[in-house]
């Protein structure tokens, strides 16, 4: 696959680094760390070249192989494993909007529900049964490398009993959270489709992709910046969830995704996170409201029109209302 660059003079995001290797084994500089990053940008890269979690790489480039595989299938047979759920199935180009005002999306997903892997169930895709044990090994440590950071937070931060984040994110209860494979067709950069600007709903996304595209806006920023991929990491960043959960100390950066060649696909791969369906946090305006509402309300608002989406602070998580006070 051709590595192409962004167009020379672009901005690059100048993001921190952290060693999970060094989470693991308790390190409190790398602990401490974790938390500065959290508070100050809610965006970082994480270094899982240690034997004790490089499986978790060697997975990740199987399932891509499988996500050329898959993607390239005609329309009509991907729909078969269309459920019109957004944490389950195949999602067709075109759902939600686009960066460019009045284009809609440029990317087609299948996703992986975490609860749907743990019970085996008869629904998961049939690409995915037939590679049953790859994606629930997968699955289970990019759920450990996101919960060890929960964790992590909460220990950082003191929290005790109820008030752990992990209490908020028990296996055993409901919860929307997915492994999502993305693609991007080749696209005119022209037409300016990819993935709109917004913050992500959960509580830490991690997200794979050996191509650039993504983007960022450092809070306090009003510029966009790319994030380098980078071999052997992932990308890391904290969600609406976890930033509400967190009583907004933590940053929920804005990101989107913008075509850089005319003539290649991109792939990316995002497990997120997501607290218990049942718990209740404060959001953007000071309302409480229940995570799965959130859930759903913010997926509605990934489908509306650019200018419904500017009335409201949900795409942006409220983060770039953040942007204008401090500007
Ligand atoms: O494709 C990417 O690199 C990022 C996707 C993303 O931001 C998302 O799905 O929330
Ligand atoms: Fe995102």
């Amino acid at each position: 696959m051709p590595m192409r660059t962004p167009p020379a003079g672009s901005r690059i995001a100048p993001l921190e680094t952290i060693d999970f290797a060094r989470l693991l084994a308790r390190d409190p500089a790398e602990q401490a760390k974790l938390l500065d990053v959290c508070i100050r940008d809610g965006f970082y890269y994480l270094d899982l070249q240690n034997p004790a979690i490089s499986k978790i790489l060697e997975n990740k480039a199987q399932v891509v192989k499988m996500m050329e595989e898959y993607f390239a299938l005609p329309n009509d047979v991907k729909m078969a494993d269309n459920r019109r759920k957004h944490t389950h199935g195949f999602k067709p180009v075109g759902t939600f909007t686009g960066f460019k005002d009045g284009a809609r999306d440029g990317y087609e997903t299948l996703k992986v529900a975490y609860a749907e892997m743990v019970s085996h169930s008869e629904f998961l895709p049939t690409v995915v049964k037939e590679k049953e044990d790859l994606f629930d090994s997968f699955i289970h440590l990019c759920h450990l490398v996101n919960k060890t950071m929960l964790i992590t937070l909460s220990d950082v931060l003191h929290l005790q009993g109820a008030d752990r984040f992990e209490m908020h994110h028990r296996e055993d209860k409901p919860s929307n959270t997915t492994l999502v494979l993305l693609h991007y067709p080749q696209q005119d950069i022209q037409e300016g489709m990819g993935h709109n600007k917004h913050t992500d709903i959960g509580s830490l996304t991690l997200l794979f992709t050996e191509q650039w595209g993504l983007q960022l806006q450092q809070p306090g920023t009003a510029h966009w910046e790319f994030v380098a991929p980078r071999d052997g990491h992932a990308i890391v960043n904290v969600g609406d969830s976890l930033r509400f959960l967190s009583g907004k100390k933590f940053n929920s950066c804005l990101h989107r995704v913008i075509p850089v060649a005319n003539d290649e696909d991109r792939y990316s791969i995002a497990y997120f996170l997501r607290p218990e369906n049942d718990i209740h946090f404060e959001d953007v305006d000071g309302n409480k409201v229940k995570a799965a509402q959130w859930h759903d309300d913010k997926y509605v608002m990934f489908g509306e029109s650019h200018e419904n989406q500017a009335k409201s602070a949900m795409l942006t998580g409220g983060m770039e209302r953040a942007i204008e006070i401090s500007a």
